[in-house]
């Protein structure tokens, strides 16, 4: 199976280089001196249990790697509209593209039962250059569980114990397209089960976000420091009970409530030490992905009538912050 890594980074890179190990035929997108670093001395992640080290084809002009059975897209979402050309050279008659970006996926309504059937949200696509140029049909919805960060041109440090990336039809069907992708991960380290709700599971992952990483973004701290810490816990329960109930508002039922989600974070746990992804686009001034993160579920929130006032003070400060860095 052909599997191409677009913005292969952190997350991106973890994924190349896993599958690469167990003998799939991976292409990498990336760029700047990552990608140099690759071209020049390979691809090499520190997992947990060992150092793995691979050279797959890595490029940043998607015309030289031809047609592909999967793309899976690991960019930042700020990133996915300017993207969306570049993948056309990579599309066979059936590759699926699967959209491994955390947040509120640009895609949320499609395939979506009821009248919100294939409703767009500009927020996230507003130019509609996403739905309208890929097109939508090729859309598989993922959500990812991996905890990586480039600790220098080429090298990636993933810290989880397990690696998942979720994976589901928008309409929730079992194709044979998402059960090939999933197959492809079969000895590669990282689960990729495939899901009847992926919308559940988009929801349950943005529960790990919505509160920690503008919260770790804006504060330094880890997400333990900052669920351990009496002034800031009661912030980071509200904006998680607010988003619960966004989630159950739009027909979720979630695995678990947001207080017990909290005190979970504070068993010892092997992503502890991990710095959020916003964090570190912060610390390092990239785009920030406080649109699919934060302020979708802000706008699901108003539409719905549900008020967020800690989320709406965080996502403000944030948004200041952010603004301040000259990222948003
Ligand atoms: N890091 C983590 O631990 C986790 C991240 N996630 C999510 O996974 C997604 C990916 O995150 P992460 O891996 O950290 O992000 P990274 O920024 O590390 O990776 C994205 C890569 O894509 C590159 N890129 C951007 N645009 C293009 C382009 N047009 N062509 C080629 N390459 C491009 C970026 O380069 P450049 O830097 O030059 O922009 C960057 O190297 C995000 O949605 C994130 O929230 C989810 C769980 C954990
Ligand atoms: C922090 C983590 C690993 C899960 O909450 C994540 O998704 C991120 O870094 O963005």
């Amino acid at each position: 199976m052909r599997i191409c890594i677009y913005g292969a980074g952190a997350v991106g890179g973890n994924f190349a280089a896993r599958l690469a190990k167990a003998g799939i035929d991976v292409t990498m997108i990336a760029r700047g001196p990552h990608l140099e670093a690759i071209q020049a001395r390979g691809l090499t992640v520190q997992t947990r249990e060992d150092r793995i080290h691979v050279r797959p084809f890595a490029t940043d002009d998607p015309r030289r790697a031809g047609p592909q059975d999967a793309i899976i897209v690991t960019l930042k979402a700020p990133a996915l509209p300017a993207a969306v050309d570049g993948m056309a050279p990579l599309l066979g008659p059936d590759t699926a593209v699967v959209f491994a970006t955390n947040g509120v996926p640009w895609w949320y309504f499609h395939g979506h039962p009821g009248p919100q059937a294939e409703r767009r949200l500009t927020r996230l696509d507003p130019q509609g250059v996403l739905w309208d140029r890929l097109p939508i049909s090729r859309v598989v919805g993922s959500v990812i569980y991996s905890a990586n960060e480039i600790v220098a041109p080429g090298v990636v440090d993933n810290k989880s114990v397990r690696n998942r990336l979720l994976l589901g039809e928008p309409d929730g069907s079992r194709t044979a397209r998402v059960e090939a992708i999933s197959k492809a991960f079969d000895g590669t380290g990282i689960e990729a089960p495939v899901f009847d709700d992926i919308r559940a599971q988009v929801w349950i992952k943005l529960m790990g976000n919505l509160a920690w990483n503008p919260m770790c973004a804006l504060t330094g701290l880890s997400i333990p420091d900052i669920a351990g810490d009496p002034a800031l816990r009661p912030i980071a329960l509200g904006i998680l009970q607010e988003g619960q109930r966004v989630a159950e508002a739009l027909g979720l039922t979630l695995d678990t409530d947001a207080e017990t989600r909290l005190n979970n974070i504070l068993k010892p746990g092997p992503t502890g030490g991990h710095k959020p992804s916003m964090l570190q686009d912060f610390e390092l001034k990239r785009p920030t992905e406080l649109d699919a993160i934060v302020l979708a579920v802000q706008d699901f929130a108003r539409e719905l009538g549900i008020a967020t006032p800690n989320l709406d003070s965080v996502a403000a400060l944030a948004v200041g912050r952010a603004k301040a860095l000259g990222i948003y």
